[in-house]
């Protein structure tokens, strides 16, 4: 088994990821703090600060569409829940996610959203490993079996069944201690007139 190790989703030792982390961070403590409304206000204008000099640094992007090559800049974005990809032998990956605080749904669990989110993230990334051909996502169907716990790695399997012309059909489980909590039936699909680069 090889790991995809050149993955812009590993998101480590860059300058950028570690902005991207940071910016997780603050998601995770903006999310239900108990600060004073004074000093609420106070770290408002700061982060506007922040805002404002990233804005003014300009942006890499072209009419808001996401870098989606190597590097760590497709990794700027900081809504995905982090997953580390452990092991990869060209048709199954294998690994763990972690949802944050952030990420929080009902009591104690993860959004079912941002497990839609994920899903369609870590499919996204096993049709691009998969082919050269850019495809979309056409069809995502996510089972919620059991409560997915916020805060603690879980780990997941991808899997690709053999391609259908244009089509993928992708899978994912997301487990805990051998115990399904999503499972997840994708359909990426390559259009008729391929996308330009994304
Ligand atoms: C080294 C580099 C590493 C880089 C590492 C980067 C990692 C990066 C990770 C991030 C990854 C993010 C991944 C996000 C991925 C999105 O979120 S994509 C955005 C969300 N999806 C969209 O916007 C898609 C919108 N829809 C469309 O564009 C078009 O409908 C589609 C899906 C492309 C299909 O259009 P089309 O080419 O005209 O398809 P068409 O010819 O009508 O149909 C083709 C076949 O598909 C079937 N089909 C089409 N749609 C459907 C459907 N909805 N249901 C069932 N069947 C369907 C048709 O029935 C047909 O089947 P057959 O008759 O051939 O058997």
């Amino acid at each position: 088994m090889t790991h995809p190790g050149s993955s812009p989703l590993d998101e480590r030792g860059t300058p950028r990821a570690e902005l991207a982390q940071a910016t997780r961070a603050l998601q995770d403590e903006v999310r239900g703090t108990r600060i004073d409304g004074r000093r609420a206000r106070e770290l408002a204008g700061i982060v506007a600060e922040v805002a404002r000099e990233l804005r003014d640094s300009g942006a890499d992007d072209e009419v808001g569409r996401l870098h989606m090559g190597p590097g760590p800049v497709n990794r700027g974005q900081t809504l995905s829940p982090v997953y580390n990809v452990d092991t990869w032998d060209g048709r199954r990956m294998q690994g763990t996610v972690t949802f944050a605080r952030f990420h929080h749904g009902s009591v104690g669990t993860a959004h079912g959203g941002a497990i839609g989110l994920w899903a369609d993230d870590v499919l996204g990334r096993l049709s691009r490993e998969l082919s050269e051909g850019r495809a979309r996502t056409a069809c995502l169907h996510v089972q919620y079996r059991a409560s997915v716990p916020v805060g603690a790695p879980v780990w997941f399997t991808a899997w690709a069944d053999d391609a259908d012309g244009r089509k993928r059909e992708l899978h994912a489980t997301l487990e805990d201690d051998g115990t399904a909590l999503v499972t997840v039936d994708g359909l990426f699909v390559e259009p008729r007139i391929p996308l330009n680069g994304h």
